[in-house]
């Protein structure tokens, strides 16, 4: 099964995205997701410059040696934009894999184990009431978790809140980033109030999450954690920026609340201690930045040795192509503990036809052959590369701080 040609694909259906497709000799070819929000374009030269020449006349059934190739041949480890890449050309060839077997992706990593995979959908609003009234509607839709997030008085833009009431949020809104300001005591005056407010009106058995997008100090985590527990969250997380692995020993020791963490993380190193010290509950980062089926199945099974379960992240900044693969690692995984449900716009989700269903809060796996994406490529066409990129946020005196 030669590779006989690879090439990179970047659309941009209201956001841009990344999609690299991998073809073999006999025809068969697989694609996987590449997409670094506001940073797509480092992963297209990374992947044109080093990896697909590389690629060109290997035996596409060897996934394993080809990832360690990849990522040892490197001699740079690590790092977001190499392990985009890497996790592109491991997710196209287990798409490969899979189509060759005649298997739907799920079979071949082991087989069910759920018949559905519950997911998390974003609930926001300027202030509580209105955060409230978003999920109302998601609990009709059938969403058992919600994850709640309200504008703060006195910090005018806020991570997760749509700028216009009923907007979409997007947070690359900008060519370069626009500049937020933040206020710690503020968050940690009001957000406690939120979660009051969502168990009262909708009682006890909701699933209730919150991202605090990075922004505290660990005894600022640690108050906050202890400060909800009455509302028992589903998870908070990403409470600290997770560099220092250490912190979280500090938030455990104070609160009971389950912790989230790893959206931004790319290997199993960053988990180690954090897993080995069981100083977390569920791992987050995506099969595209995560090195693909092949070195996240290694990190979930770490994990499942501690009782940590997977908590797969799944904004519109991924494609359906990544999402489509973790529909198939959730329905397996023996670790499942949740996905997160941000639908994309209908003009992503034509150029990325797909065989997975939502349905009462659940994803439902498809059983086509292979991890059941494909992309539009004259459609994808019509859709040209925006430059967009992140905020920045800085304190009330101007020190720059955590997005
Ligand atoms: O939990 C989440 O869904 C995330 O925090 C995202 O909303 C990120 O901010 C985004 O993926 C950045 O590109
Ligand atoms: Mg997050």
């Amino acid at each position: 099964m030669k590779i006989s040609d690879a090439y990179v694909i970047v659309t941009s259906p209201g956001r841009n995205f990344v999609t690299l497709k991998i073809v073999t000799e006999s025809g068969t070819y697989g694609i996987g997701d590449a997409t670094l929000n506001g940073r797509e374009m480092a992963v297209v030269a990374y992947l044109e410059e080093h990896v697909i020449p590389a690629l060109i006349g290997r035996d596409a059934s060897r996934i394993e040696d080809i990832w360690h190739y990849l990522y040892r041949g490197a001699y740079w480890r690590r790092g977001p934009v190499t392990m985009a890449a890497v996790s592109a050309v491991d997710l196209a060839l287990w798409d490969i894999k899979a189509k060759a077997a005649g298997m739907p992706l799920y079979q071949l990593l082991g087989g069910k184990s759920r018949e559905r995979v519950m997911t998390y959908a974003h609930c926001t609003g300027r202030d509580i009431e209105g955060c409230l009234a978003e999920v109302e509607k998601h609990v009709r839709l059938g969403y058992r978790a919600v994850r709640v997030q309200a504008g703060v008085p006195g910090i005018p833009t806020i991570y997760g809140v749509a700028k216009r009431e009923g907007e979409r949020y997007e947070p690359a809104d900008a060519e370069l980033p626009a500049e937020h300001v933040w206020s710690t005591e503020k968050y940690l005056n009001h957000v406690p109030k939120l979660f009051a407010a969502v168990r009262e009106r909708f009682g006890e058995e909701l699933h209730v999450l919150h991202d605090v997008h990075h922004r505290l100090t660990p005894i600022e985590a640690a108050r906050l954690g202890k400060a909800v527990e009455p509302y028992h969250l589903f998870w908070l997380e990403d409470c600290v920026p997770a560099e220092n692995q250490e912190s979280f020993r500090l938030i455990r020791q104070h609160t009971t609340t389950p912790l989230a963490v790893g959206e931004v993380f790319n290997s199993i190193h960053d988990y180690r201690e954090l897993i080995e010290n069981q100083w977390i509950d569920y791992i987050r980062t995506p099969l595209s930045h995560g090195g693909g089926i092949t070195h996240m199945r290694r990190i979930a099974d770490l994990a499942g040795l501690y009782h940590v379960r997977t908590g797969f992240h799944g904004p519109t900044d991924l494609s359906p192509v990544c999402l489509g693969a973790a529909i198939h690692f959730d329905t397996w995984v023996p670790n499942f503990g949740i996905q997160e449900h941000m639908p994309h716009t209908p003009e992503t989700d034509t150029v990325f036809p797909h065989d997975y269903r939502f349905e009462d809060g659940h994803f439902l796996v498809g059983e086509a052959p292979g991890h059941g994406v494909d992309i539009d490529e004259t459609l994808a066409k019509q859709y040209p590369y925006k430059r967009a990129s992140l905020p920045v946020n800085r304190l009330e005196d101007g020190t720059l701080w955590h997005w």
